[in-house]
């Protein structure tokens, strides 16, 4: 198996179009850091960034790789190295109970059903929840649905974790305990959001405006800038401009 310090993310001249617009464009990023934040408004092309990233959609121009690995040519790599973490879990979530939401990632990674199950109670013990193995997912709170999400994304033991903004809408003692869940898997991240205290730990920081890059750094320079120029925007009234 490859060393940590052999996983690099790498997007060149990486391009995106929808609707006959581009929604990215001549996106360059070469990274190894542990945890690689971007930050960016609504509408700057970071969900779209994060599916690209994930394999989920065909670029139109350039190339996405990670570890080596081309994420949307080569899914049976990708579904091995790559997790994602979405917003709403109600958009990940399609099983009724949590051990059968757990089970269905692995059993894509050609898991059996007896070594799925075995990862699945091995990944609720690591949480500290077997007991949640049969719960219906309908009867979890906001918060738990996104504890659900992760322990079946983390069961697939990804090598770099994609989060886009998988905090929004969650209290402070929910984000914390998710992001301490996190610091101990591990893993690589990839955190997309637009709120500065999200990112405040990572160890690169990219600034994503109109679908390409306008500033990378540390995070305490760069949130600075950023959350100076969202004011500055804030006093201003261009919501709509958003769709131009
Ligand atoms: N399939 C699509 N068809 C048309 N337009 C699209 C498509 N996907 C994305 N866009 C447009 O591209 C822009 C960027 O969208 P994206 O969802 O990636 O941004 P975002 O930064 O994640 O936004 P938010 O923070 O509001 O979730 C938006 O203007 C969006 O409407």
């Amino acid at each position: 198996m490859a060393k940590a310090a052999d996983f690099t993310i790498r997007l060149d001249d990486l391009g995106y179009e929808a609707g006959g617009r581009p929604v990215l464009s001549g996106l360059t990023l070469h990274s190894s850091a542990r945890r690689i934040g971007v930050v960016g408004r609504n509408g700057s092309g970071k969900s779209t960034l994060a599916r690209l990233l994930a394999g989920l959609l065909a670029p139109t121009t350039g190339q996405v790789r990670v570890a080596g690995i081309d994420v949307f040519r080569d899914r049976r790599a990708a579904l091995e190295t790559v997790g994602i973490l979405f917003q709403n879990p109600e958009h990940q979530i399609i099983f009724p109970r949590v051990s059968e939401e757990i089970a269905f990632g692995l059993r894509q990674q050609g898991l059996d059903k007896v070594q799925a199950a075995a990862r699945c109670e091995a990944v609720l013990r690591s949480f500290d929840k077997p007991h949640w193995r049969d719960a219906p997912i309908s009867a979890l709170s906001q918060g738990q649905k996104h504890l659900v999400c992760m322990m079946a994304v983390l069961a697939m033991r990804p090598r770099l974790l994609i989060l886009d903004e998988p905090y929004a809408g969650l209290d402070i003692p929910t984000r914390r305990q998710l992001g301490r869940y996190l610091n101990r898997a591990g893993t690589h991240l990839f955190h997309i959001s637009h709120e500065p205290a999200d990112l405040e730990g990572c160890d690169q920081l990219f600034w994503l405006d109109r679908g390409q890059i306008v500033a990378q750094g540390a995070p305490a320079q760069l949130l600075a800038d950023f959350t100076a120029e969202m004011n500055r925007l804030g006093d201003l009234d261009d919501i709509a401009d958003l769709a131009g």
